[in-house]
């Protein structure tokens, strides 16, 4: 279940780690009060409305050189240099390629588009008249500081090479996918509905159309452009691997056929699905996670981890896919505060279902209800809408490991791999996001670099105030009312 959940944008709220929970929920009420019997978001004084376009987002990234003579069949219009459409600062920012047509696609129409979408979001902020300029500074302002934020990383750091990926036309994916034939149709999630095709050089491909009706045309657009941008630039072996697009009638990102399907499907099928399987998929998804945190050109927050979104390669490997809500962050910038909330269910850490909270942990809190899942075989959140999170932390701090681990495995399974596993998962699980560790952390928990188990244990036994003792620190579930708490009242916003 895919919820979305609309909150008012109160970046400049955003609670400062410092400060106390408490404090935060009383800044947020007040600004609920201030905003009560208005439409939209009121402009207070001082206080700014930023929306979220300058967040930053893959798309300015797109890493593109050159152009592939066979992509000019399709063009929409709009082509020609998008540089009347930028100011100098953002100019600044882009790939001198992209400052032109490429390879017939309208860069300038859809750029357009998405800075015409920050103007549409303003003109439904309430007292317009009054606020629009001020609006419009604080925007310009916030921009900057992003721009200064942002430092040190230029496109020339980027490393160009010549994508591999390409515009295909529509009627070369109608043909592909037979028409869009439901018979074709591989999945279909909240925002696309994916088919497979096989192009006319016989190459099997799946194609994933855009389709969330109830936005806006040039919302959709940056949405694709987003997710464009930042799947455009990933490469590494545990991540879904892009093709090319289409923009001929609809929004188009097509995409490696993945045979398998989804980690969800193998593990919640009729047949139970092998530990060797499971581990494994534990393992590259730890280490997609850890490249897309730290090792890829910019650092990539996913936001949607879960089991439907991890597909299955040959041999099994786990290839993290769905770059939908994906977000990238500036290296100095410790967090980042989103609006709406998107996500799913079950796998939504507390920070950022509470207060829109997104960074690393953000991807570490889902990455640890994806281990509970695998562990158990159970949903992150069941028929009767309970959370497995919470059914499963007692049952880890009191190492009932016979009670957590999967039915359906009866003993086939490595001991040490699943101690490890059910161990990382606690530590990702952690309620409070410092004490969770980073992915690199969990990749040497999960291969075993961390030393055996048992010193593991007697380490953080000893006092050591190790990494391990700090994230398995689980008063606020022993408590259980901090999270219960949360988690109801996120459940109520769900369900309002
Ligand atoms: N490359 C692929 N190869 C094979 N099947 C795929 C591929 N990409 C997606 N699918 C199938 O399509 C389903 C939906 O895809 P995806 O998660 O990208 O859509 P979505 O609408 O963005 O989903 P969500 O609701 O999670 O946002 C997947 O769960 C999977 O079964």
């Amino acid at each position: 279940m895919t919820v979305q959940v609309e909150i008012k944008d109160q970046r400049d709220q955003i609670p400062q780690p410092e400060m106390e929970i408490g404090e935060i929920g009383k800044r947020k009420k007040e600004m609920e009060e201030t905003e009560e019997g208005e439409e939209g978001m009121k402009v207070k004084g001082e206080e700014e409305f930023v929306c979220d376009e300058n967040s930053p987002r893959g798309v300015f990234e797109i890493p593109i050189v050159g152009t592939d003579s066979d992509q000019s069949e399709s063009s929409s219009g709009g082509g020609g240099d998008v540089e009347g459409t930028l100011s100098v600062p953002e100019k600044a920012l882009l790939p001198a390629a992209l400052l032109q047509e490429v390879g017939g696609i309208p860069w300038k129409a859809m750029i357009g588009c998405i800075k015409k979408k920050s103007v549409w979001r303003f003109s439904t902020i309430p007292l317009l008249a009054a606020s629009y300029e001020i609006s419009r500074k604080n925007f310009k302002r916030k921009l900057a500081r992003i721009r200064s934020a942002d430092e040190g990383i230029t496109s020339d750091d980027i490393p160009f090479c010549k994508p591999s990926w390409r515009n295909y036309g529509f009627s070369e994916l109608s043909a592909a996918t037979n028409n869009f034939s439901p018979e074709n149709l591989l999945g279909k999630g909240g925002q696309a509905e994916v088919y497979k095709g096989c192009l006319s050089d016989g190459k099997i491909v799946a194609v994933k159309r855009l389709m969330k009706k109830e936005k806006e045309n040039e919302e959709r657009t940056a949405d694709f452009l987003s997710e464009l941008g930042i799947i455009a630039h990933i490469n590494h072996p545990n991540a879904a691997r892009l093709l090319g697009f289409g923009i001929e009638s609809g929004l188009y990102l097509v995409l490696e056929f993945i045979p398998h399907g989804s980690f969800a499907s193998a593990l919640f099928g009729a047949e139970s699905l092998e530990w060797n399987i499971r581990f494994k998929v534990a393992l590259g998804v730890a280490e997609g996670l850890n490249y897309l945190h730290c090792e890829c050109p910019r650092r990539i927050i996913h936001r949607d981890i879960k089991a439907s979104n991890i597909l299955l390669a040959e041999n099994y490997e786990p290839l993290i896919s769905d770059f939908g809500l994906a977000k990238w962050l500036p290296e100095n910038w410790a967090h980042h505060v989103v609006f709406p909330i998107e996500g799913t269910f079950g796998y939504l850490a507390p920070e950022y279902f509470m207060h829109g909270i997104v960074d690393e942990k953000t991807d570490v809190f889902a990455f640890g209800v994806l281990l509970l899942e695998l562990i158990t075989g159970r949903r992150a959140v069941d028929s009767s809408r309970q959370s497995l999170v919470i059914w499963a932390k007692p049952l880890l701090d009191n190492n009932s490991f016979k009670e957590l681990t999967d039915p359906k495995l009866g003993d086939d399974y490595d001991q040490t791999e699943m101690r490890r596993t059910m161990l990382a998962a606690s530590m990702c699980i952690n309620h409070s996001s410092s004490m969770r560790p980073h992915m690199n952390r969990v990749v040497q928990l999960l291969k075993g670099e961390d030393g055996p188990l048992d010193q593991l244990k007697h380490k953080s036994m000893d006092g050591d105030r190790s990494f391990l003792l700090e994230a398995c620190d689980l008063e606020d579930y022993t408590n259980n009312t901090s999270y219960l708490n949360d988690l109801s009242r996120h459940r109520e916003l769900v369900l309002e």
